[in-house]
C-alpha cells in the first residue's frame, strides 16, 4: 500500500470541505479523484501534501504516518504534485525548469557548493542527465533551451510532470492534468501517464474529464459535498446510481456516463 488515508476531515471556518473520507493507493496504480465542483478534490491534494493542516484522520504514506510533517519533508519522501494552474517559471528555460525541481534532492552541503567540489560537479552532471531523460520521456526532447512560457500548452504542462519527475517521486500527484488541452493533447498526456505508471510511480489524478478518467484509471474514489460517494473500477463507478446522480445537472464535460 503506497498510500492510506483515515478518516480524513477537513474544514474552513465553517464550511467542511472533507468529512471522513478513507481510501487507499496500492503500489503502482493509476487512482482518479472525481466529483462535481467543490466536492473536495483538491482540498484533499492540499491536506496529502500538508499545505493545509488536517482538521482529523490520518495520513500513511508506505506504512509511515506523514500527518503534520513539513510540506518540503513530503516531497523528500516521494511525493509530488502538479497544481490545476500551470506553476512553471515562465521566464527560465524548459531545461531550468526541470533542474530547480531536482535541486530539492540534491545533496550537497554550503561548503561543496562554494567551493564546487568533485562531489558536487559529479552530482549536477547526474542531475543534468536526468533532467534531458526526463524531457525525452514527457516528448519535450530539443525544447531544451525554449523559455517556458514559449512553449505551446499542452507542453507547459508535460513540463510540469517533468518538473514534478525531477525530484523522484514515488507517488505522483496530478491536479486536472488535462484542463484546456485538445484531443492530441490529451491523448499524448494518457501515453505520458501510463509511461509513468510503468516506470514504477503511482499515481492519484484529480480530473474533469470523463472519458479520459475511465480509459486511463486502475480504480477510482468519488467525493461529492466532501464525503465519499463511492469507489470502484471505472466500470463500477460509471454504472453506480448514485453517482451518476450526483453528476446530473453538472457541466457537459462532467458527465459521466
Ligand atoms: N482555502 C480555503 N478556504 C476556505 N474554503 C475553502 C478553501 N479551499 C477550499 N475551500 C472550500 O472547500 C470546498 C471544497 O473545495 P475544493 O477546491 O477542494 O473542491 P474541488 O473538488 O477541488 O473543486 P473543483 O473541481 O471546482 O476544483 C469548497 O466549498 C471550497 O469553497
Amino acid at each position: 500500500m503506497v498510500l492510506e488515508l483515515k478518516k480524513i476531515s477537513k474544514n474552513f471556518g465553517g464550511i467542511s470541505a472533507l468529512t471522513d473520507v478513507s481510501f487507499t493507493i496500492n503500489e503502482g496504480e493509476i487512482f482518479g479523484l472525481i466529483g462535481p465542483n467543490g466536492a473536495g478534490k483538491t482540498t484533499m491534494f492540499n491536506v496529502i501534501t500538508n499545505m493545509f493542516p488536517l482538521t482529523s484522520g490520518e495520513i500513511s504514506f508506505l506504512g509511515e504516518n506523514i500527518s503534520g510533517i513539513k510540506p518540503h519533508k513530503i516531497t523528500d519522501k516521494g511525493i509530488c504534485r502538479t497544481y490545476q494552474n500551470i506553476r512553471l517559471f515562465s521566464q527560465m528555460t524548459v531545461l531550468e525548469n526541470v533542474l530547480v525541481g531536482g535541486h530539492s534532492r540534491s545533496k550537497s552541503g554550503v561548503f561543496s557548493s562554494v567551493f564546487r567540489t568533485k562531489f558536487q560537479r559529479k552530482e549536477e552532471s547526474v542531475m543534468l542527465e536526468n533532467a534531458k531523460e526526463l524531457l525525452e520521456l514527457v516528448g519535450l526532447s530539443g525544447f531544451e533551451d525554449v523559455v517556458a512560457e514559449n512553449l505551446a500548452y499542452g507542453q507547459q504542462r508535460r513540463l510540469e510532470i517533468a518538473r514534478a519527475l525531477s525530484s523522484s517521486p514515488k507517488l505522483l500527484l496530478l491536479d486536472e492534468p488535462a484542463a484546456g488541452m485538445n484531443e492530441t493533447e490529451t491523448d499524448d498526456l494518457f501515453t505520458l501517464i501510463k509511461k509513468v505508471q510503468k516506470r514504477g510511480i503511482t499515481v492519484l489524478l484529480i480530473e474533469h474529464d470523463m472519458p479520459f478518467v475511465m480509459k486511463l484509471c486502475d480504480r477510482i474514489t468519488v467525493l461529492n459535498f466532501g464525503k465519499k460517494l463511492a469507489e470502484g473500477t471505472p466500470d463500477e463507478i460509471q454504472n453506480n446510481q448514485e453517482v451518476i446522480e450526483a453528476y446530473l445537472g453538472t457541466e457537459e464535460d462532467d458527465q459521466i456516463a
